[in-house]
């Protein structure tokens, strides 16, 4: 996940492969609920991990529920059989609806059968988002429900401590014209009173969202409960319903998420060597009704085929074709035709999106806001959106968008990548993805291509000690960008030969067949990396390649031309999307020439010594100054003074002497330089 201020995307190109969706978020947690509610232990497999989940799962545990991870990845959650062992809790519910709806609505009717007491709570927006159906629904049914702020929102006080009768005689009546969560919540939670009689519940209003009560409705009856529908006005649940663990129970692929790789392989051209995008995990037969995305994708021209568990896209007509859509099926998904309307043919007006407005962020007004930044022309109303792309490729501009912690925004917006101006594009606080998708933009840059010219490099190059790793490592960190650590490279090969019992003697590396050897043993290195750890023909070499000696060999065998080209390939293939930090002695010069900045780091011979000597017996490792600065300049004169790509600062490098400077300040500056640099120095 990119847990930073910003990310840029660089211009996409195309798209291609295939890739398997995390778990749908409205089953993951209708799941977990409905498992803690029944009688016997779930196995749940494929179960979303998202910010959502996790609210709901820890929920369930503060309120006694037990939860087992199992060997074979699912997570075994055993039921509570329609009884709770905690009486009275504070649950903090975050920004999670699908968690928020539910549990106020089994915890109302718990809490008043058994004399229970608990409060809901979440972050402010979560406060923002109107509740005040469901509380009248639930006070009807003889439930005290008290609203701790403002009357119709949370946060919500469910139960007195007392117990009492509940009023299940008359049908219990529900506004489903604002959301269908509230009935979803009553028809998941009234189950677990209706042992006596039947219940049943009167849609007031027309329902709005039904395919989310159809999932509710499927799952319901996997668990044992069958509900009787009259069309989409009432619903009754039997007398002697109880809800019973269907044993095992696995989560469809989130057809709401599989939309912007449907969409992706609409508007991308097929990258060469692929047929276009197959996503996995979601199909035709899904019973998500955000599944209907395809439908619309048809209709602008998408070319789509679908098994029953599977899709395949590719670009069909091109540009897509405006529509004029009424997106009340697929309230989730249609935000993702509003960025397709960026790549039609003319105006696109998707209505009947009145729900926008209440949730995680006021969807219509953000979707208006950020799609005008990208020089869209954008007319909004109370319940829908018409927009037109930009007339002209030059009429696009760089827009930095704003999330509004609305993970669709994100997503959204991130196809704003592939504009024909080839311009970038920057969302702000993409860990905002994590509601349902944590690992969103990592999916989308192993799918999507681009000239390698397009994906930014940034070369930090200097002597030792000069703190060019520290550096880079943070850099990379807050741009969220690969880092390429070329000199663990050679310190690697410096290693290899001493196992091979290859001399790295100064003198032996002037013979011609020596040299060879020692270009054979670079172009084979089986290394690989995994997060700060370098592993060497599979053993953790990490700190045997950080002592001094491995430093010196390394800066010895540096100097080969033979080893130099064998590790040229390698050191091109960390160029991949976002962007790329690369810390050496010739990234800029040799390497990258053509990187995007090129920072030349430097720090007096003395300063380095004392950094090093500190860093060195911070580990425990025992170092002496005065031969560590002669050792320092030794290895900065050797590399200096090679032949081949000798450590210089490129003509166009920005000179930073940080002698002075703390790590913080050097790093500020180099991201200060970097913002110069970037589509959004304005922003
Ligand atoms: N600006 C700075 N101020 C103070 N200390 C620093 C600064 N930058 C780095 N250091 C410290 O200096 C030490 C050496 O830094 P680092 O290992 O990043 O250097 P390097 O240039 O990558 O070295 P090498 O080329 O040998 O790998 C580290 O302990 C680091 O924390
Ligand atoms: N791009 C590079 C990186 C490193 N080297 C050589 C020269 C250095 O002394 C040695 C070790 O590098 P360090 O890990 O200290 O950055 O490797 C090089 O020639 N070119």
């Amino acid at each position: 996940m990119f847990a930073i201020p910003h990310l840029d995307i660089p211009p996409l190109a195309s798209a291609g492969g295939t890739i398997r969706l995390p778990g749908s978020k409205s089953i993951s947690n209708r799941v977990l609920l409905l498992a803690a509610l029944s009688v016997g232990h779930t196995d749940i497999t494929d179960l979303l991990d998202s910010d959502d989940t996790r609210v709901m799962l820890k929920a369930l545990a503060e309120l006694g529920c037990r939860i087992e991870p199992q060997a074979d990845g699912a997570l075994r959650i055993h039921g509570v059989g329609g009884a709770l062992p905690v009486q009275r809790a504070k649950l903090f519910l975050g920004n999670a609806g699908t968690a928020m709806r539910p549990l106020t609505a089994s915890l109302a009717l718990l809490a008043t059968r058994h004399g229970g007491e608990f409060e809901l709570s979440g972050i402010p927006r979560m406060h923002e988002r109107p509740i005040g159906d469901l509380v009248d629904a639930l006070r009807q049914l003889g439930c005290p429900v008290t609203c701790l702020a403002n009357e119709g929102y949370p946060p919500l006080r469910l139960g007195d401590g007392q117990p009492h009768a509940l009023q299940l005689e008359q049908p219990i009546r529900v506004r489903g014209d604002v959301s269908s969560q509230f009935l979803t919540a009553l028809l998941l939670a009234l189950p677990l009173v209706a042992q006596e009689s039947d219940v049943a519940i009167e849609v007031v209003g027309e329902l709005i969202s039904r395919p989310y009560i159809e999932i509710t409705l499927n799952l319901l009856e996997r668990f044992g409960v069958n509900v009787r529908r009259d069309g989409w006005e009432r619903f009754t649940i039997s007398a002697g319903s109880r809800y019973a663990s269907p044993g095992r129970i696995a989560v469809e692929g989130d057809a709401s998420s599989a939309s912007y790789f449907i969409a992706l392989g609409a508007l991308a051209p097929a990258t060469p060597g692929t047929d276009g995008i197959t996503i996995e995990g979601v199909g035709l037969s899904s019973i998500q009704g955000d599944i209907r995305f395809v439908e619309a994708a048809r209709l602008m021209g998408a070319n789509i085929a679908g098994e029953a568990n599977r899709l395949h896209i590719r670009r069909g007509t091109w540009p897509l074709k405006a529509i004029d859509l009424d997106c009340n099926h697929i309230p989730d998904a249609a935000m993702t035709l509003a960025v397709m309307a960026l790549y039609a043919d003319g105006t696109t007006t998707l209505s009947n999106i009145a729900s926008w407005r209440v949730k995680e962020t006021d969807r219509i007004a953000a979707m208006a806001t950020e799609a005008r930044k990208l020089g869209a022309s954008v007319e909004e109303g109370a319940d829908y959106i018409r927009i037109t792309p930009p007339a002209r490729p030059q009429d696009w501009r760089a827009a930095s968008i704003h999330t509004y912690d609305d993970h669709r925004v994100a997503m959204c917006f991130s196809l704003a990548a592939f504009n024909p101006a080839h311009l970038p594009v920057r969302i702000e606080d993409p860990k905002c993805v994590a509601k349902t998708f944590p690992d969103y933009f990592e999916t989308l840059f192993q799918v999507c291509a681009t000239p390698i010219e397009n994906i930014p490099v940034i070369c930090v190059d200097g002597p030792t000690a000069s703190g060019k790793g520290t550096l880079s490592a943070e850099v990379a960190e807050q741009l969220g960008y690969h880092l390429l650590d070329s000199g663990v490279l050679y310190r690697l090969v410096g290693l290899a030969a001493e196992q091979a019992g290859l001399s790295t003697a100064e003198p032996d590396l002037k013979d011609p067949a020596h040299a060879r050897r020692l270009g054979e043993l670079a172009a084979g290195l089986r290394v690989r990396f995994e997060g700060q750890k370098t592993l060497f023909e599979g053993r953790d070499v990490t700190d045997d390649l950080r002592t001094e000696s491995a430093g010196m060999a390394a800066s010895r065998v540096s100097s080969v031309a033979e080893v130099r080209q064998a590790l040229l390939g390698l050191q091109h293939a960390f160029r991949q999307l976002p962007g790329l930090v690369a810390d050496g002695r010739d990234m800029g010069t040799v390497i990258f020439p053509d990187a995007r900045m090129k920072v030349f780091l430097t720090a007096s011979a003395e300063q380095r010594a004392v950094r090093r000597h500190k860093q060195l017996i911070s580990k425990g490792i025992a170092a002496n100054i005065d031969g560590l600065l002669a050792d320092l300049k030794a290895r900065d004169l050797r590399d200096i003074s090679r032949t081949h790509a000798p450590l210089k600062a490129a003509e166009d490098a920005l000179q930073l002497d940080n002698s002075g400077m703390d790590i913080e300040q050097s790093v500020q500056q180099v991201l200060d330089w970097w913002q110069g640099r970037t589509a959004f120095s304005g922003s």
